[in-house]
């Protein structure tokens, strides 16, 4: 059974990177219309068994659920009517049980399995008609996987280990070598390059894998499940492996995990998939602080909400003269951090957009938040 609960330890320090809330739709849920879109995905299917073609079509049985389905039609539904789009720079994370359609949905994106039904484009590129050289390109140049085994050559050292998806796209030698040895120190392998796999932890063999990937500077990494075959310490430190490299690099990641914790520490956004379907898509702060239904309610009891959620969910607006004065905290300050300004300041604090305030969090709508009662502390504050 998948690990999906997260304790105290095991809950990001900060968020302040994340988007906020804003219009609802249901493939840009967070309201980041506007940025360049990576992959647009648009109510694909992916039917598994006989005569899967014509289920996503089929009124009569599209809509049952994953066991009707089977038995009706002896069919396995992995994707379901999903829609979504990731946008540039953004760590987008798929998340769910194991068998709710993680590695099906990701390997649809660059057709390693081959979906049913549906729109799949690609920096507004039509994915699903592109023939094989093209996409062979595609997988090799524009979006990498990183895998949870490895996949390293174990009679190579790191070094071509790491060179090695340059020398298939025809890179020299020399060229090759000097890439590999800048990519080996950026995941903090620098002095092993001559080693093999075997003579690597697992943790640093994944690095590996991690350097291999961003050498031929993709404009997406695609992780299937990468670290779920590490010890929790070097899992830990690979997650912020991840986060520093894409703070860094901004490249865009799409990460597949069923481990809740770490959907919230590495994701902007996450897809929580149930079933096939996506049943919530929203940044961490959305998915614990607004859950879409009982599943994901359920789902994300046991997160600690002051280190997830931030002051704009728990603030009230100011009353006369709070306005300006009390400690300053901005609009995505974790409610943990919060607690520490208030207590120490033993008054209010306001919350800053700029020169404005946005409203105004004390203890009590503080405690609020973390107790769980949503009733808002003095009138609701729009965020
Ligand atoms: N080749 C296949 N043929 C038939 N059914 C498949 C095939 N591949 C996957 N499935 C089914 O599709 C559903 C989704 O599988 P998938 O591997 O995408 O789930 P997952 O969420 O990635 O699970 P896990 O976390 O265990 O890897 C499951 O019911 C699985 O049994």
């Amino acid at each position: 059974m998948a690990n999906l609960t997260a304790d105290a330890s095991d809950v990001p320090k900060s968020r302040t990177e994340q988007g906020s809330s804003g219009r609802p739709d249901a493939a840009d849920p967070a309201g980041q219309g506007d940025r360049d879109v990576v992959f647009s995905v648009r109510h694909l299917w992916k039917v598994f068994g006989p005569g899967a073609d014509r289920i996503p079509d089929d009124t009569s049985v599209a809509g049952l659920s994953a066991q009707e389905l089977r038995e009706r039609t002896g069919c396995t539904a992995a994707v379901r009517d999903v829609s979504f789009d990731v946008h540039k720079g953004e760590v987008f994370v798929v998340m769910g049980l194991s068998g709710s359609g993680k590695s099906t949905l990701v390997r649809c994106l660059t057709r390693l399995i081959e979906p049913t039904s549906g729109g799949l484009e690609m920096d507004g590129e039509d994915v699903r008609a592109m023939d094989r050289g093209t996409l062979r390109e595609l997988r090799r140049r524009r979006a990498s996987m990183v895998f949870q085994h490895f996949g390293l050559l174990p009679h190579r050292t790191v070094l071509d280990n790491v060179g090695y998806g340059l020398e298939i796209q025809g890179m020299g030698r020399a060229e090759r070598r000097e890439r590999a040895t800048e990519m080996v120190a950026k995941v903090g392998l620098a002095g092993l390059e001559r080693r093999r796999p075997g003579q690597l932890s697992g943790g640093q063999q994944q690095r590996v894998g991690l350097a291999r990937a961003l050498a031929v500077d993709p404009e997406v990494l695609l992780f299937d499940e990468p670290f779920s075959a590490l010890d929790p310490l070097i899992r830990r430190d690979m997650q912020e492996e991840v986060v520093r490299l894409h703070r860094e690099e901004g490249r865009t990641m799409v990460f597949i995990t069923h481990d809740l914790a770490e959907a919230l520490r590495v994701g902007d956004r996450i897809a929580l998939m149930r079933d096939g379907k996506i049943v919530q898509l929203g940044t961490p702060e959305e998915i614990v602080g607004s859950p879409a239904d009982d599943y994901v309610r359920d789902f994300v009891r046991d997160v600690p909400r002051e280190q997830v959620l931030t002051v704009r969910r728990a603030m009230r607006p100011a009353t006369d003269g709070e306005a300006g004065e009390g400690p300053a905290l901005s609009p995505d300050t974790l409610i943990c951090d919060a607690i520490e300004a208030v207590a120490r300041s033993g008054g209010a604090a306001r919350v800053m957009d700029g020169a404005r305030c946005l409203g105004i969090v004390d203890h009590a709508c503080l405690l609020n938040v973390v107790a769980r009662i949503d009733r808002p502390h003095r009138g609701e504050v729009a965020a």
